[in-house]
């Protein structure tokens, strides 16, 4: 086989997650050889900005999407979670592997957890999502809007004026820091994680079957399936990441279960709904239609509109 050339961005985590699927690949074929080359996407230029309001997901992906349809590089490795619902057309994703940590992980300077945390407190996060379900059991906290790679955002809890902080633990595990700044592990009962957190997407182009075959001994079908429907939901309410939406599923057998949440950014308003089926594209569209027919959808529509007329 050729040698494949990876795709990545620059940052710690995605440099992390290329190189540990390129291991694991290396494990399945030990004749294929790998070379990363380094991708600056606009996700990555414009880190003040807050990122709902300069065009979400596709920030971190497009640019890398168009080397690979260019023949520039050959596949990439996403966060699941930053892929948005639709591919362009000729690239497919190629290998789904085994979910890290799904949970969102409470990290404050002082050893406090979310429920010991005073009156006041001021917690960083720049997702809508985080945001609003906090609120939803503290709403006497404070959200400050925090930004940056996991480097970045560790170092201003340090020095800037944040009590704590919220990451993926996904992320922390993968770089191996979750043990020492963890403070709480939220479950998903009480924070709901994003769709496919903790899953990885390795994206490739669809006519090359030689690469495929490779990728494909690599997907995990437990997250293949369980992301498949929280991403059927997401596709099916069209919120990107203006409105807090969540989505976790998972697997029994051979029965998805999925809770799906769409909250208004304040906490006031939450539809939230699990949904079980055998088909995880039919639970994920299930689960859009009950919190449609409930009002998720106008909300999020609402939120969009609010957001597009500049509030
Ligand atoms: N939004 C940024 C992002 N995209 C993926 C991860 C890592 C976790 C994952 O793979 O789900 C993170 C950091 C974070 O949310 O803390």
């Amino acid at each position: 086989m050729r040698k494949i050339i990876v795709g990545s961005r620059r940052s710690n985590l995605a440099m992390t997650q290329t190189r540990w699927v390129i291991e694991q690949l290396k494990k399945l074929d030990s004749n294929v050889e790998f070379e990363i080359k380094e991708i600056v996407t606009k996700g990555d230029q414009i880190q003040n900005v807050m990122l709902s309001k300069v065009g979400g997901k596709g920030l971190f992906v497009k640019e890398i999407e168009q080397a690979m349809l260019d023949g520039e590089i050959d596949m990439a490795v996403h966060s699941m979670k930053d892929m948005p619902a639709e591919l362009p057309e000729g690239l497919t994703i190629g290998s789904i592997p085994v979910r890290e940590d799904v949970r969102d992980a409470f990290i404050s300077k002082d050893g406090k957890t979310l429920s010991e945390l005073p009156a006041g407190a001021i917690i960083g996060t720049s997702s809508l999502r985080r945001s609003a379900q906090i609120l939803i059991s503290r709403p006497d906290l404070e959200i400050k809007w925090i930004r940056g790679n996991i480097d970045t955002r560790l170092s201003k809890l340090k020095e800037e004026n944040y009590d704590a902080i919220i990451l993926a633990a996904a992320g922390l595990s993968r770089m191996g820091w979750a043990k020492d700044v963890v403070t709480e592990f939220l479950e998903p009962e009480a924070c709901l994680p994003a769709i496919g957190q903790g899953a990885l997407s390795i994206e490739c182009r669809e006519d090359d079957h030689e690469l495929r075959e490779l990728l494909d001994q690599f997907t995990d079908h437990e997250t293949k399936v369980t992301v498949t429907a929280e991403r059927a939901f997401l596709h099916k309410m069209e919120g990107g990441c203006q409105v807090p939406i969540a989505g976790f599923a998972t697997l029994n057998g051979t029965e998805v279960s999925l809770t799906a949440l769409v909250a208004s950014p304040d906490g006031t308003t939450v539809y939230k709904e699990t949904i079980t089926g055998k088909n995880p594209q039919e639970v994920g569209e299930k689960a859009a239609a009950l919190l449609t027919a409930q009002g998720a959808k106008a909300l999020v529509d609402q939120v969009k509109a609010e957001q597009e007329a500049g509030h």
